[in-house]
């Protein structure tokens, strides 16, 4: 059966290799968040090429627009805002006008002043009352019931003022990377005093349960903090540490033991990598001694969506943070339908996610998956595999719809409908684009920082050096791979570990970036993978599948290791065993030709007969001996043999 087996990834190798023939129209959303893991060798999709949803945008006029009404006066000399609408459509007219009028219109024009005066004070109280931090802030910062995803975060401290405008260290993005930068700092310099810089609301926060295990817990969304329940059922926090944790930027520069201080919805407009100040985008100026560029990801759209109508625009949302998974919690207890557009993994784990979730709690709400390839997280998986998820996901009770594409997108009453390709139309209140993300590199030209053409991201070196005293890590770099060449990776890991060698280089270390970063996906607590290296589907690929037992799901190896965060298995996975037992595995290959059902298994990815990726399909703690196989940069004549390293066929 084994050797059946590989006379079918044979064939499905065949069919893969015609995949790069692929006209370029197919790359568009190649960048999928976990899908980037191999780019830039080969049919890379330039950063920037698609529009983002400019989230400010879909903000109604609101008190905001009405602030000044003296700086409002003549609609002539107010630009226009990006919809086409001139801010003086929500304002009321300036109270000081000179021009003549007729009693009658002066009464009438006090009573609208009158009005005005009261809409204008209602509407500074809503301002004020939306920018003030939150009664129930709690320990996170978090404000569920008021923080929806278009609304600009509460900034904290409230003025720049309170922020140092001298550190010895500063990272600008508190997320994984930043955070993950500032432990190995600490780590090497016990008395550092580090500032972080985040344009989030929020305290930094783990992303991935964003997409999965909240989902599964109906009380996650707590009062004044965010947590969730592992595959396990144990509680954790999405916060990497409570507030008390932090010290305020208002106290770091006096406090002897030094520490950690986030100043949040805060953004660097740019940097001056020559004087070493990072400026604020009001104009506040920050000296520093050491820089580290954190700034990730941001979502993209498409076209059809960015361009549509602000009443279109309405029902649509891209997802990534907090705020986003708020909103879409309280949509997702209200509303009918919803459509996910998008076949990689954040697409595919929502759409698993999201129907689990209706039928604990809404049970009426259909979910679609709309997306152009033919099978789910295609990109990745071979074409077999990529099916075989498919079906998984349909039986969950997704409405997939592959092969298809969005061509245009109208209201309809109270929902948008999507016309799809193939003439069909799907019509929903929610619109979910997960096509990928680019890098925040907003900062770049302005700071005459490189941004590589392919990978996008800021340009570092092996050292993650971006200029003298400046460095750049996780999701916004595009580094030097001293194994396979110039790459951007959108992982958790590779935040974790480039963080930290940033953190440690910033120290003094001057160490190279020498790790090979994993990830991993997970539908569910039932079906879930690792991989490691350039995983791209249209690369050969030779599998070998084994029996699953209940022991090999993502539920069973967190029971075991009380951590959702699967790359921290690592340091406690098994070690490499050169010499596994001929017994074991002829029994298990009499098992394996009992199942077709891809259990789980190893998965090969080649590239010039070599190994390059590798995926670890519902086998878990094994890390550390595909990360000895792609090391060893071996051929291998029989990779069954090399298969038989990760104990799959083992009891
Ligand atoms: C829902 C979801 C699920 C995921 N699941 C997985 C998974 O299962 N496995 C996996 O390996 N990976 C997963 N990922 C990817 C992983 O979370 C990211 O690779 C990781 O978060 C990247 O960390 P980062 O620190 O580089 O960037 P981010 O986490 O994006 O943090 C960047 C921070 O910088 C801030 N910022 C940006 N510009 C500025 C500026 N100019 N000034 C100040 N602040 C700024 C941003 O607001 C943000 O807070 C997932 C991602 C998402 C969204």
């Amino acid at each position: 059966m084994l050797r059946h087996r590989s006379v079918i990834s044979l064939l499905s190798n065949i069919h893969r290799q015609t995949c790069h023939l692929r006209p370029p129209s197919h790359n568009l959303v190649r960048t999928d968040y976990l899908n980037k893991l191999s780019r830039c060798y080969s049919n890379k999709s330039k950063s920037g090429s698609d529009e983002t949803l400019n989230k400010a945008s879909c903000i109604t006029p609101s008190a905001a627009t009405c602030k000044s009404p003296i700086n409002n006066r003549g609609s002539s000399h107010i630009p226009a805002n990006k919809e086409g609408q001139t801010a003086t459509n929500a304002c009321p007219p300036p109270p000081d006008c000179a021009y003549e009028e007729s009693a009658a219109t002066q009464a009438s024009k006090n009573n609208k002043r009158l009005l005005a005066a009261i809409l204008f004070t209602a509407g500074t109280c809503y301002a004020i009352w939306k920018l003030q931090p939150d009664k129930d802030d709690g320990k996170t910062g978090l404000k569920p019931s008021r923080k929806s995803a278009t609304v600009a975060p509460a900034k904290i401290p409230s003025h720049s003022s309170e922020i140092p405008s001298n550190v010895p260290y500063l990272l600008v993005g508190g997320g994984t990377a930043g955070f993950s930068a500032f432990r190995a700092i600490k780590s090497l310099d016990a008395k550092a005093k580090v500032l972080i810089l985040s344009e989030e609301g929020h305290l930094p926060y783990m992303r991935p349960p964003l997409s999965k295990e909240v989902w599964y817990d109906p009380d996650s969304e707590k009062k004044d903090e965010l947590t969730f329940k592992q595959w396990n059922g144990s509680e954790k926090s999405l916060f990497y540490e409570p507030e008390e944790f932090y010290i305020s930027p208002k106290e770091l520069d006096q406090n002897p033991n030094g520490g950690v201080a986030v100043a949040r919805g805060w953004k660097v407009a740019r940097i001056d990598p020559y004087k070493r100040i990072a400026y604020l985008e009001d104009g506040h100026e920050i000296k520093y001694e050491k820089c580290l560029l954190a700034t990730g990801a941001k979502p993209k759209t498409l076209d059809i969506f960015s361009k549509a109508p602000d009443a279109i625009k309405k029902h649509i949302t891209t997802y990534r943070g907090i705020p986003d998974y708020v909103e879409l919690n309280k949509i997702v207890k209200e509303t009918d339908s919803v459509a996910i557009i998008g076949g990689g993994f954040l697409g595919s784990e929502l759409a698993f996610a999201l129907t689990r979730r209706a039928s604990l709690e809404n049970p009426k709400l259909k979910v679609y998956q709309v997306f152009k390839e033919p099978g789910n997280m295609h990109k990745i998986l071979p074409e077999y595999l990529s099916l075989w998820t498919t079906n998984k996901v349909a039986k969950e009770g997704v409405h997939v719809i592959a092969n298809s594409e969005v061509q245009d997108v109208k209201l309809e009453g109270k929902e948008v409908s999507l016309m799809l390709n193939d003439g069909r139309k799907v019509s929903v209140n929610k619109v979910i684009v997960a096509v990928g993300v680019e890098p925040n590199t907003d900062l770049a030209e302005k700071s005459g920082l490189e941004v590589d053409p392919d990978c996008g991201g800021f340009l570092v070196n092996a050292e993650l050096e971006a200029r003298s005293n400046l460095y750049a890590a996780g999701d916004c770099s595009c580094f030097y791979d001293v194994k396979f060449g110039r790459r951007r990776v959108e992982h958790h890991d590779h935040a974790v570990i480039s963080g930290r060698l940033a953190g440690e280089n910033m120290v003094g270390a001057g160490k190279p970036y020498l790790h090979q970063s994993m990830f991993w996906s997970d539908l569910g607590p039932d079906i879930g993978f690792e991989a490691i290296g350039i995983v791209d589907s249209s690369l050969p690929t030779v599998a070998v599948f084994a029996k699953a037992s209940d022991r090999d799901s993502p539920k069973a190896i967190v029971a075991e290791s009380n951590d959702n965060i699967r790359s921290n298995y690592e340091a406690s996975a098994s070690s490499i065993n050169s010499s596994p037992s001929p017994q074991n595995t002829e029994k298990s290959m009499v098992e394996n030709s009992a199942t077709d059902d891809y259990g789980k298994g190893i998965i090969f990815y080649l590239r010039d007969e070599l190994v390059v990726g590798i995926v670890l399909w519902n086998v878990f703690r094994r890390m550390t001996v595909a990360r000895q196989v792609l090391k060893d940069d071996r051929k291998y004549d029989d990779l069954n043999e090399v298969a038989k390293l990760f104990h799959i066929f083992d009891e």
